[in-house]
């Protein structure tokens, strides 16, 4: 039989003080106040005290029962015994007549009442230690739409459940959770590979090779915290490692994480990061502290299940993989192993789509970067604001525009328009257009340019500098933001960055 409590000193030392002298006496003698109550005593009773009846009493109840219930009614009955033990003894030896005189005074009503109450309190208690770390995020005015159709091949139905992966904005799907509360051994084969697809959106995931991210998908499990809550403690010793699905989490010094929230720049992790790797793959212990900044979903990787599952092999083996690209670079020739299994440790694989931005500012940027596969190119922002050749070029396309007679032209899209769509068939992957702006704002900023003033721009008052070869032939005004360059003003819509070549890294070369 399962149970705790004899295990604990102080349930032994008060269990025979609180122990009636016999089964079939205690259980006669507490009758009349129900006939389910007293049979319930009495067997519960010959089970911790008689070992033949043990079996026989066993039968009769769940596999559910035996296992989980038995221990906790043994510790109530004993608990609630102790208490009352010593009248409960008395009356049993010498005063039959005492028994009607406490059920008058409702003892066992009350005894009933307490045992009823703590089960209560331990279902409560249970059920609260489960739901603190996994919710199930339930839209209350959500439809439920099945997606069904007969499938001829296979002479069946087949049914879909769109909720099934659709989650709140940002939230993991349902589904996902669903699979992740499995055990690892549970998961089939779909399972894994639909978490895998699911989590290619992570940066860090997709950062690892493919077995891995399998073996990852088939570990992970889900939990979601609360503003404030610790993740990982400095100095502590690591079990888990963790990926971020929703929210963000600051990297502090002090053991508490408090300082996350008075520093105005904290270090922080969001969406697609993970951390707490070095901790589950070394000895030594978390170099910092993990405090969630707010409501955080996170994608867990327990250290058992971690070495159960053979990932830390496919880590090795990913490791040593760093290690021999290392090994063969020139820049590295006069390393030693061990400082360079240190670099490989601190470095970090990141994969790049075609036409992805890798670096805004490779000047700016704290990190080196090995081209492992793949080639990258290096751009440089030109502002053609500051080219006298495409400022005349700006003015001449606005006159033969505005230039009735000149009807082709008409036709011919903006600069602008122009350039957008340069830039896209250039890269159609990353739109480059944020950036461009930033660069191009503060060089005005710089150079202090007038950056939303309107003009009013007449046929006849044409810059000057671009000569009389661009003179509007009728009178015409020009209403638009313009921006001041070295050169005179440009309408804001042409003032424009464009990308150059400078450099192509390959293989095996550092950026
Ligand atoms: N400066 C940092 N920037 C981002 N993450 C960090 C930084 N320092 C530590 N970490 C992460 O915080 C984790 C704390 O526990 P670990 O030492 O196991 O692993 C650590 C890293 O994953």
């Amino acid at each position: 039989m399962m149970s705790s409590a004899p295990e604990s000193p102080e349930a032994d030392s008060h269990l025979p003080e609180a122990a009636p002298p016999s089964v079939s006496e205690s259980s006669q003698e507490v009758d009349v106040t129900g006939e389910r109550w007293r049979s319930q005593l009495g067997v519960r009773w010959a089970s911790l005290h008689d070992g033949s009846s043990q079996h026989q009493l066993k039968e009769s109840e769940s596999e559910e029962e035996r296992e989980e219930d038995e221990p906790e009614e043994e510790e109530e009955l004993r608990g609630v015994f102790i208490h009352f033990g010593p009248q409960v003894k008395k009356s049993v030896h010498h005063k039959e007549m005492d028994w009607s005189k406490l059920k008058k005074l409702g003892l066992y009503r009350l005894t009933k009442d307490i045992i009823v109450m703590i089960r209560v309190c331990k279902m409560f208690r249970q059920g609260l230690g489960g739901f603190r770390e996994y919710q199930i995020i339930e839209t209350p005015h959500r439809k439920h739409p099945l997606f069904s159709f007969w499938d001829k091949r296979k002479q069946g139905r087949i049914t879909f459940d769109t909720m099934d992966f659709v989650a709140e904005e940002g939230h993991l799907p349902p589904r996902a959770i669903q699979i992740m509360q499995k055990l690892p051994s549970w998961r089939t084969e779909p399972e894994i590979q639909a978490l895998y697809n699911l989590l290619q959106v992570l940066n860090s995931y997709r950062n690892y090779s493919e077995p891995l991210q399998l073996l990852l998908a088939r570990v992970m499990r889900f939990e979601r915290f609360g503003r404030r809550r610790v993740m990982v403690k400095k100095g502590q010793r690591g079990n888990s490692f963790y990926f971020i699905y929703m929210g963000t989490v600051a990297v502090t010094e002090d053991e508490d994480g408090s300082s996350a929230f008075l520093d105005p720049h904290p270090t922080l992790l969001h969406k697609g990061d993970c951390f707490g790797e070095l901790g589950l793959m070394s000895p030594s212990v978390r170099r910092a502290t993990v405090v969630c900044m707010e409501e955080t979903e996170f994608l867990v990787v327990d250290r058992e299940d971690f070495f159960a599952n053979k990932l830390d092999q496919e880590f090795q083996k990913d490791a040593q993989h760093r290690f021999e690209f290392f090994r063969k670079m020139d820049l590295f020739e006069s390393w030693s192993d061990e400082k360079l299994w240190k670099l490989v440790t601190l470095g970090k694989v990141e994969k790049f789509s075609y036409g992805q931005l890798v670096l805004k500012d490779f000047i700016e940027s704290p990190s080196i970067m090995f081209v492992c596969k793949g080639s990258c190119e290096v751009l440089r922002l030109i502002d053609l604001g500051t080219s006298p050749f495409y400022y005349k070029w700006i003015w001449q396309h606005l006159e033969l525009i505005d230039d009735t007679s000149l009807k082709t032209h008409l036709n011919e899209p903006s600069p602008v328009e122009r350039f957008k769509e340069f830039q896209i068939k250039s890269y159609p992957v990353q739109d480059f257009s944020t950036l461009k702006l930033k660069h191009l704002q503060k060089a005005w900023e710089q150079q202090g340019s007038s950056f939303s003033r309107r003009i009013k721009t007449s046929g006849n008052t044409l810059p000057k500098t671009l000569g009389p070869k661009i003179k509007s032939r009728h009178p015409h005004s020009l209403e638009c933001p313009m921006i001041n360059t070295e050169y005179g003003e440009l309408p804001e819509e042409a003032a424009v960055g464009a990308y150059i070549k400078i450099h192509t890294v390959e293989e095996g070369e550092t950026v």
